[in-house]
């Protein structure tokens, strides 16, 4: 591959999945090197005072400054659009500085926006809270049904926003009706798709406007990093969401970048792998609990959706047990392999108690009505020998008497 091959649309667009997410994006210095570079460098120097002024001005393309762009940043941006079938993306610091750039980037007070309310605990803060105090108003619907988007349709909204699946309930929203509806009046569709990632579900493909991402999660893969990602249309990404970013400063650092870039590099090998093994455990729970929601599962009431647009179901799953909160605090602390821990798409596998955790943040009422119960258990599974698991989780559950 040439120097600048990777950066090279007419050329990478071509690839397979496979090869733009081992290539794509790529910048080498002159150097040559294979592994991509870390830029650490907050500013650029110039042989002249007329660089600076014409690349401020836009008349020539360059680095200013590493919060508007940076070559390790810039990378992973295009590498990411590249393979979500998008224009452009944008990183961000975190999983939630995308959400909240989202949304903050497009909604002017007086407008309107619909979430799906079944949602990550602080993505429901930024809605239920922060949005309000600027004027924004928030209408949460079931993100299942798809007469509640229809309805909740204002002549001021301007976003709808869902996670499919939503954390942790597992709900899935159709993305390709929820799209039509919204089209239909000029909405734009943003999707949350940290549990599904780009290598099970596209969500572009399906009719969204713009993809958003915990790059954290699975695109980073072993728990090393906070990141986020947002991605759609360049005249969106561009010319809504750069302005809001470059002056707001929620952009990533060059080492985290380069650490999400490697990620990538085995992310559909690890996707898969990950959860063909959360579906073995799944249908292996379902034998011995009353209420596992794992959408590959035939029980769980919308696997036919799982069919319609995601390669497979995924690495997360959540369950739930009769004895409350207390009963499943105890579960977890029989845990000997699988780690205590509220963070999700890591190689090793994690477990948490969303109601005193990610989803703390919201009041119990909020909890009760998007479905996460005191009982609700989330497993995610990362690439450990499944027997292990389930010998693990035996153990645990039959010390609590299940
Ligand atoms: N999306 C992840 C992130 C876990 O984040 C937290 O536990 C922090 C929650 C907070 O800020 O209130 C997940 O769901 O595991």
């Amino acid at each position: 591959m040439k120097r600048s091959t990777g950066q090279d649309r007419k050329i990478t667009s071509n690839w397979r999945s496979a090869t733009q997410a081992v290539r794509g994006g790529t910048w080498r210095s002159e150097m040559g090197e294979t592994s991509e570079a870390i830029f650490m460098t907050s500013g650029y120097s110039y042989d002249d005072a007329e660089t600076p002024a014409d690349r401020f001005a836009g008349k020539i393309p360059g680095m200013t400054y590493s919060r508007t762009a940076n070559p390790s940043v810039q990378m992973l941006e295009e590498r990411i659009a590249l393979m979500e079938g998008a224009e452009a993306c944008r990183c961000q610091a975190s999983g939630m500085g995308a959400m909240s750039s989202v949304m903050l980037c497009q909604l002017s007070a007086g407008d309107h926006m619909v979430i799906a309310k079944a949602a990550f605990g602080p993505t429901r803060w930024v809605t239920d809270n922060l949005l309000p105090r600027f004027g924004i108003e928030v209408t949460a619907v079931d993100g299942r049904d798809l007469n509640q988007w229809q309805d909740a349709i204002k002549d001021n909204t301007k976003l709808f926003f869902f996670e499919t699946p939503a954390n942790p309930t597992m709900d899935l929203v159709d993305i390709a009706e929820v799209s039509k509806i919204a089209h239909a009046r000029g909405i734009r569709v943003v999707v949350d798709n940290a549990f599904a990632s780009v290598a099970l579900q596209r969500p572009l493909d399906h009719g969204a406007d713009v993809v958003a991402y915990a790059a954290t999660k699975l695109m980073d893969g072993s728990g090393r990093t906070l990141a986020g990602a947002i991605a759609g249309d360049a005249q969106f990404i561009n010319t809504i969401l750069h302005p809001y970013t470059r002056n707001t400063g929620n952009v990533l650092s060059p080492f985290n970048a380069w650490v999400v870039l490697k990620g990538l590099e085995t992310l559909e090998l690890r996707a898969k792998a990950q959860a063909a093994a959360a579906l073995d455990l799944g249908a292996w729970l379902e034998t011995r609990l009353p209420r596992v929601l794992h959408p590959g599962l035939a029980s769980h009431p919308q696997h036919d959706l799982v069919k319609k647009q995601m390669y497979a179901a995924g690495s997360i799953f959540s369950f739930e047990v009769d004895g409350g909160r207390e009963q499943a605090m105890k579960l977890l602390n029989a845990l000997q392999l699988i780690d205590i821990s509220n963070n999700i798409g890591d190689t090793k596998t994690l477990m948490t108690h969303p109601a005193s955790t990610t989803h703390s943040s919201i009041s119990p009422a909020t909890r009760a009505e998007m479905g996460v119960s005191e009982g609700m258990l989330r497993i995610s599974v990362g690439l450990e020998d499944v027997q292990d698991l389930k010998d693990d989780l035996d153990a645990a559950m039959k010390s609590v008497g299940l």
